[in-house]
């Protein structure tokens, strides 16, 4: 376990290295009321071509959850202060969902520390204001069980919800999710919105999306590859809102075919 504390306000974040030393650095983000282990299924089968980081956002996990509010832009400032403690100057960057915007925000701010970015099941703007008002008031009235069916029925679909195996612990870790965690970025995402920004990205992009999303349907995903300059869209059937969970080996070669082939192109001499 390893752990990065910075003083207040911004929040202590828990990572962890993996993957192959020396290799050029992947870094991961992962969704709402999750935490960095959701890239374990796809770290066991690319691990072994870059350098990993995955870390917790603030509020979830074993990071810290400083005083609310705050917005996505915190969020990618924890990143930037990460990888400058680590020392990982350039990198390929790859969020989910709240983790996608993430993943716009830093290549906003910092394209040039981007080898290269993926920007999957998200959007420009996710959810509606009266969508994200009723999940807070939920989990701050009666807790995470109360919000996790709602969460797996959009993330999974009926053949993977159908089979415990597979289903628990996924479940587990939006249960034991902080509660503040949860409505202080459900808030951030609430009042998120890039659609007047990403078109000025300028960093070699992936968009993902996935046939059965119903967080962000792939519509979102097409209006992001459609905004990004020059952005590749991948729209991937027979799973909704997590494929890298639900079809980590067709996810995994999504990544491994992008990212080697922009990379070697965009890297400094
Ligand atoms: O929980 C959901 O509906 C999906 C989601 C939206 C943002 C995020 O990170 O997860």
């Amino acid at each position: 376990m390893l752990f990065a504390p910075q003083p207040a306000p911004r929040a202590g974040l828990h990572y962890r290295l993996s993957g192959t030393y020396g290799a050029p650095w992947l870094v991961f983000v992962h969704a709402l009321a999750t935490d960095m282990r959701l890239w374990d299924p796809v770290i066991e089968r690319i691990g072994g071509r870059f350098r990993v980081l995955t870390w917790d956002l603030r509020g979830h996990g074993l990071s810290d959850t400083p005083a609310g509010p705050w917005s996505i832009t915190d969020l990618a400032d924890d990143l930037l202060a990460l990888t400058d403690y680590l020392r990982i100057e350039r990198f390929a960057l790859c969020g989910i969902s709240v983790g996608g915007q993430v993943a716009l925000d830093v290549a906003l701010q910092a394209p040039e520390r981007l080898d290269a970015v993926v920007f999957s099941n998200t959007g420009l703007k996710i959810g509606n204001a009266e969508g994200w008002a009723e999940r807070i008031a939920t989990a701050t009235t009666h807790g995470m069980t109360a919000v996790a069916d709602g969460n797996i029925e959009r993330w999974f679909t009926d053949s993977f919800r159908a089979d415990p195996a597979r289903l628990t612990p996924w479940r587990t870790m939006v249960t034991r999710s902080p509660v503040e965690g949860f409505t202080n970025t459900a808030a951030a995402l609430r009042d998120a919105d890039y659609t007047g920004r990403a078109a000025s990205i300028r960093v070699p992009s992936l968009v993902i999306g996935a046939e059965h999303d119903t967080s962000t349907p792939p519509d979102l995903a097409r209006t992001v590859a459609a905004t990004v300059p020059d952005a590749r869209l991948e729209i991937m059937d027979g799973v909704a809102h997590l494929p890298n969970v639900q079809d980590p080996d067709a996810y995994a070669v999504l990544l491994n075919t992008f990212i080697p082939e922009v990379a070697r192109r965009t890297r400094p001499a």
